[in-house]
């Protein structure tokens, strides 16, 4: 379910229909989400962004990355950013790609340690990220100080790193949400 909506996601982005297709298409997306009202169900029952085992948790918000290696230390995948995340001029949304770092440091960072949320990620945009291509990402655990730990990650393609991040993610006291 959540792989066919990835994909028309992407078909939509990059779609041009005619009118009669545009109304057909709205009519059955409406079909569908009145299919699923009766189904929702609290947070915590519910199957996106809870299964671990799928690239970006099953959540069709985010990049789709797929996990290779992952352990306390590091996480290293794959990502290709499909048609949805375009920007513009064949380039990655600037708003897509801390998607893509915060699941690979989030889940980095709270793997093997008390959980901690995000407190800030900072960017940089060194090239232009192509839409299609398949790429590279990396994350270290750097250093804790007290409740803070310092990520660092990275998306390369090829040899060409396209952006890189830092990432403060705090340790959450007893009762924060
Ligand atoms: C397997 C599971 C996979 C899960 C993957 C997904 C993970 C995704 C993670 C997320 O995206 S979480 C969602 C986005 N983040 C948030 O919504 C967090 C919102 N912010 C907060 O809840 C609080 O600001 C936070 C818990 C992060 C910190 O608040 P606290 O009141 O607990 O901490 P405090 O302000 O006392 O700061 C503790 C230390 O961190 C420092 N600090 C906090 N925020 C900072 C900041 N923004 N910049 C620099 N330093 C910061 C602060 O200066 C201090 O340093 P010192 O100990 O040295 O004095």
């Amino acid at each position: 379910m959540i792989e066919a909506l990835r994909l028309l996601q992407a078909r939509m982005t990059g779609a041009g229909p005619p009118p009669e297709t545009v109304t057909e298409t709205a009519e059955t997306l409406e079909k569908l989400a009145a299919a699923l009202e009766p189904f929702t169900v609290p947070e915590a029952a519910q199957i996106v962004g809870h299964r671990t085992d799928l690239p970006g948790r099953g959540q069709a918000m985010a990049p789709p990355v797929h996990i290779e290696e992952w352990d306390e230390e590091h996480v290293l995948g794959h990502v290709t950013f499909s048609r949805f995340y375009l920007g513009g001029n064949g380039a990655v949304h600037g708003g897509a790609i801390p998607l893509a770092f915060d699941e690979v440091m989030g889940r980095l960072a709270n793997t093997g340690r008390p959980r901690a949320r995000t407190a800030y990620l900072h960017v940089n945009y060194r090239k232009i990220t192509p839409v299609g291509s398949r790429l590279r990402v990396e994350a270290r655990f750097e250093r804790e100080e007290g409740r803070k730990r310092i990520l660092a990650g990275a998306l390369v393609d090829g040899e060409t790193v396209v952006a890189d991040a830092e990432g403060l993610f705090v340790t959450l006291k007893p009762g924060q949400p």
